[in-house]
């Protein structure tokens, strides 16, 4: 038992038993599925492996492992473009005779955290475990259903990730250090506010930065922004002035299309993608001077290589910095793995919103619902 909730020991004899495991096996994925076939590709099977230990824990004690995860977002009904089955085929290679659901999201039921829905993923199941760290920030079904009723642990990962990520929050090294990045705007300002109170320092790059920018009255081209965001950005700024490092540099598109290096503005018809060189060398002292840092959210759009350069010296700095460093979020692991640079960082989580909401509140509804589990 940790914090009230309990762990794979705390399930009691698992030989001949069933076990629900639900994982976060929602990877990216290239191709198309339609009616002529399906050809699509993992480009990246980090979550899979990252719940083999779970799985692997089980099936050694003689329990049988039905896994079910959700992947993409399909809109509560089958298609074929999300159906689990490359997933299947990967989990095959490396777990055998494990059994996998169909996405969780072809059914209403789970977005909609309905008790029918629960009971049915529940029928015929001894025990439920929750390996799906990226998917516990959201009350859905089969996250939050299961243990109101059946004897109920976290797997291996989700431990694993909520050590490291709590300790970041609650013994924090100063100066701890948060880098946000990224094109989910609205989605992180959220967490902006909060993630102040936590660090020394927050250093802003990705398309980000341009809310923060139009809020300081600076001239943003037609870079990515949030209009609804800019006044909240000006709060934000106001009262923690000195705690943002912001880009004083950027590279993008002129109104030609052109590659261009510009100052902290850009100019009309231009578009900022990267944050730039000297930014890029900034952001590498605040990162070399931490204790602990914790980075979400690409610099620029690196999946273009000429936009690549502001992520990949940050990626550099995470790799080179004697501090703790934890790296959270599809894109931004995507990334380090892109420049070979994962092995480098002290953690890579397998959650984007999952480890920023776990800092900013302490807790996650996936969490809180094991500790109300009948053997918590
Ligand atoms: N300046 C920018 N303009 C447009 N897109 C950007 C910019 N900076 C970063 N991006 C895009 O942001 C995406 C990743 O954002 P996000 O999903 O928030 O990160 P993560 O998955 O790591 O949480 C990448 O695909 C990248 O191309
Ligand atoms: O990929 C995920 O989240 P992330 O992009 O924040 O890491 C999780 O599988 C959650 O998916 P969702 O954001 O569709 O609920």
């Amino acid at each position: 038992m940790i914090n009230g909730i309990p762990t794979l020991e705390d399930l009691g004899e698992v030989s001949g038993k069933r076990v629900f495991v639900r994982t976060d096996f929602n990877v990216p994925l290239d191709g198309e599925a339609d009616d002529d076939g399906d050809d699509r590709r993992i480009t990246d099977d980090f979550r899979i492996r990252a719940a083999l230990p779970t799985i692997e824990w089980l099936t050694e004690r003689g329990a049988s492992v039905v896994c079910a995860s959700h992947l993409g977002r399909p809109k509560g009904e089958p298609n074929p473009q999300y159906s689990m089955d490359p997933v299947r085929a990967r989990l095959a290679e490396l777990a055998p005779g494990v059994e996998l659901l169909e996405n969780l999201r072809f059914d209403p039921g789970e977005t909609g955290n309905s008790d029918e829905f629960t009971a049915q993923l529940t029928d015929g199941i001894d025990l439920y475990v929750n390996d799906a760290f990226g998917a516990s920030h959201r009350a859905h079904a089969s996250i939050v259903g299961p243990p109101k009723t059946v004897p109920s642990a976290m797997g291996r990962l989700l431990e694993k990730e909520v050590d490291v990520l709590l300790g970041l929050r609650n013994q924090p090294k100063r100066p701890f250090v948060a880098v946000l990045g990224g094109a989910k705007i609205s989605d992180k300002l959220g967490v902006v506010e909060a993630l102040l109170d936590v660090v020394d320092s927050l250093v802003i790059g990705g398309a980000m930065c341009f809310t923060f920018f139009a809020a300081q009255g600076k001239r943003i081209g037609d870079s990515l922004f949030e209009p609804d965001q800019v006044d909240t950005c000006a709060k934000i700024l106001a009262a923690n002035a000195g705690k943002i490092h912001l880009p004083d540099d950027l590279v993008g598109l002129d109104a030609n299309g052109q590659f261009a290096t510009w100052g902290a503005q850009v100019p009309d018809g231009g578009k900022g993608f990267d944050i730039g060189p000297g930014s890029a060398a900034a952001f590498t002292d605040v990162i070399m001077d931490a204790r602990m840092v914790f980075w979400n959210g690409p610099m620029g759009m690196f999946e273009d290589d000429r936009f690549a350069n502001g992520t990949k010296t940050v990626a550099q700095a995470m790799a080179d910095t004697k501090a703790f460093t934890v790296v959270g979020g599809g894109d931004s692991a995507a990334a380090l793995a892109q420049f070979r640079l994962d092995d480098e960082v002290d953690h890579v989580s397998t959650g984007g919103g999952a480890s920023l909401e776990l800092l900013e509140n302490g807790d996650l509804p996936g969490l809180a619902a094991l500790r109300g589990a009948p053997n918590a």
